[in-house]
């Protein structure tokens, strides 16, 4: 089939390649030339396992290809997924001005039928505005507003489906080619119920053993996206608010965690307690999901408390460096292992690494960082949140490297290569012996028999 994908970030780049695998023929479309001229000259701008090998074969097979030409988008494609951020504005709603662009553009140029697929996402009712969008353009080229008219005097007609994404960043590939669920909310029309075949035809491959897909209203579908999303936050902060008393009590989070995932309503997934949740979505989309309540005059209280135990949680492992050695840092080297805001990726969006990095370069301190893949990343928005003032900052080659004069070590992200490091060797290289753990990657007693001070999440502390 011919599909078309607004928007080549992790979302849409990860789906025009999946679906290009697939056998798909699939046009990408950006307005960033930089980043269509990078994919055209065969990079993948983003680190993401299992994809830069797809968009390779694919393109090779001549059935992916990059374009800033939108009009030539809106040709292709029988299929159009909008797949374009959707970040915060200023009242932490979501910013559609990028959707409702590509909408315009969808309006101004298309002929025949087309189903517009919406990938980003975005607050309940966005499916009404990309219609309304679309209808504007149409009724600029003479065409009637009406549906069922346009379709008795054979014009040009689409219907706008919800079909939110649900992959995870360093995970993309493949839960993309093999999702828990695809969620289509579709209206009952004969466009609605003509995209939704098409939509059900796209992703069949992925469903072939057993048929995940969902179907719902359009509205459904934009809300399961929020509702997903803010769960999941929402076991995250609580399991970090129970690591923190965790340690008052003498109890250990770990065991807890395991203890209540045994437990099949509960689950084992997403109970990690660590240095509260980053990226470019949970943050967004529970403020996001907050506002839609508020517009509609109710305030959702759980996710007020989900967001300020989040914020809290980003100074962790500050507030543990503090009880340590002080306020003042002055004179202290502290090695960052981990910079992204979480393995896999290169994505330093919301990154829990830039509060603590903040918060110990103002106190003094001068830090050693590495991170397997985000070092030019966060190099740039380092620089970004610190006003250029990045003096203090040394951008290691290695794990090891950022020891290396170090007094203690600060693990913010759970990348593999830091799960079984050489404890005599840090515990040699470290000048104060100690190691901050947002991630809970050791036990805690052989770390202690390698003579170093450990400083976990809601476990014992040892000192
Ligand atoms: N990053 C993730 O893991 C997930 C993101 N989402 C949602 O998917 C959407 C996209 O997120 P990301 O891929 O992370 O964003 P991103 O920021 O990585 O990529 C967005 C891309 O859209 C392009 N763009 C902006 N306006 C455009 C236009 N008019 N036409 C064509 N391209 C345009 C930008 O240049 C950029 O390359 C957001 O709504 C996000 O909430 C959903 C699930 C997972
Ligand atoms: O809408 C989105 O963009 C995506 O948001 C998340 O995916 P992502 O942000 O890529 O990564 P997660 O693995 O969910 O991690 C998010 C944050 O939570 C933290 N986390 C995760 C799990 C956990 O148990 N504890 C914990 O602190 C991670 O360290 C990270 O900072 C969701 O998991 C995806 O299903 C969703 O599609």
């Amino acid at each position: 089939m011919k599909v078309t994908v607004f928007g080549s970030g992790y979302v849409g780049l990860v789906t025009g390649a999946c679906l290009a695998d697939a056998g798909n023929h699939v046009v990408c479309v950006d307005i960033d030339a930089a980043k269509v001229a990078l994919l055209n000259s065969g990079q993948v701008p983003i680190h993401e396992p299992g994809l830069e090998a797809i968009v390779a074969s694919s393109r090779a097979a001549g059935r992916l290809s990059f374009t800033t030409d939108a009009a030539a988008g809106v040709a292709h494609g029988e299929a159009l997924f909008i797949a374009v951020g959707t970040p915060p504005d200023e009242t932490g709603s979501a910013d559609l001005k990028y959707v409702l662009a590509v909408a315009r553009g969808i309006g101004e140029h298309f002929t025949g039928f087309k189903v517009v697929a919406d990938k980003s996402t975005v607050p309940v009712g966005t499916g009404d505005r990309v219609t309304e969008a679309i209808t504007a353009e149409l009724l600029k080229r003479g065409f009637a507003a009406d549906p069922a008219e346009r379709a008795r005097l054979g014009q040009p007609d689409f219907t706008v489906i919800s079909n939110p994404e649900f992959l995870k960043e360093g995970a993309a590939v493949a839960d993309f080619n093999r999702p828990d669920r695809i969620i289509i909310g579709a209206d009952s029309t004969p466009s609605g119920q003509r995209g939704l075949e098409l939509i059900r035809q796209i992703y069949a491959p992925f469903t072939l053993n057993h048929d995940r897909t969902m179907v719902m209203d359009v509205r459904s579908a934009e809300f399961t996206k929020y509702a997903a999303n803010a769960m999941l936050a929402t076991r995250i902060s609580f399991m970090n608010e129970l690591a923190n008393l965790a340690e008052d009590l003498g109890a250990d989070i770990e065991l807890v965690r395991r203890g209540i995932g045994s437990d099949p309503r509960i689950g084992y997934s997403f109970l990690y307690a660590g240095t509260g949740y980053g990226g470019s979505c949970f943050p967004k989309d529970v403020s996001a999901l907050r506002r839609t309540a508020a517009e509609h005059g109710r305030e959702l209280r759980i996710l007020a408390a989900v967001e300020a135990a989040n914020t809290a949680q980003k100074d962790v492992l500050g507030a543990k460096i503090r009880a340590r050695f002080g306020d003042d840092l002055t004179g202290l080297t502290f090695a960052v292992w981990g910079l992204s805001f979480k393995p896999n990726t290169d994505d330093m969006r919301d990154a829990p690494s830039r509060v603590l990095i903040a918060e110990l370069v103002r106190r003094g301190a001068l830090i050693r960082a590495y991170d397997p893949a985000a070092m030019a990343e966060a190099k740039r928005v380092l620089a970004l949140d610190l006003g250029g003032d990045v003096g203090r900052i040394a951008f290691v080659e290695s794990a090891m490297a950022a020891v290396a004069g170090a007094d203690a070590l600060v693990i913010v992200t759970e990348w593999k290569a830091f799960r079984n490091p050489d404890f005599a060797a840090l515990a040699r290289g470290l000048g104060r012996k100690a190691i901050f753990d947002g991630r809970n990657l050791y036990e805690p007693s052989v770390v202690e028999a390698a003579g170093l001070a450990y400083f976990p999440i809601g476990r014992r502390q040892v000192s």
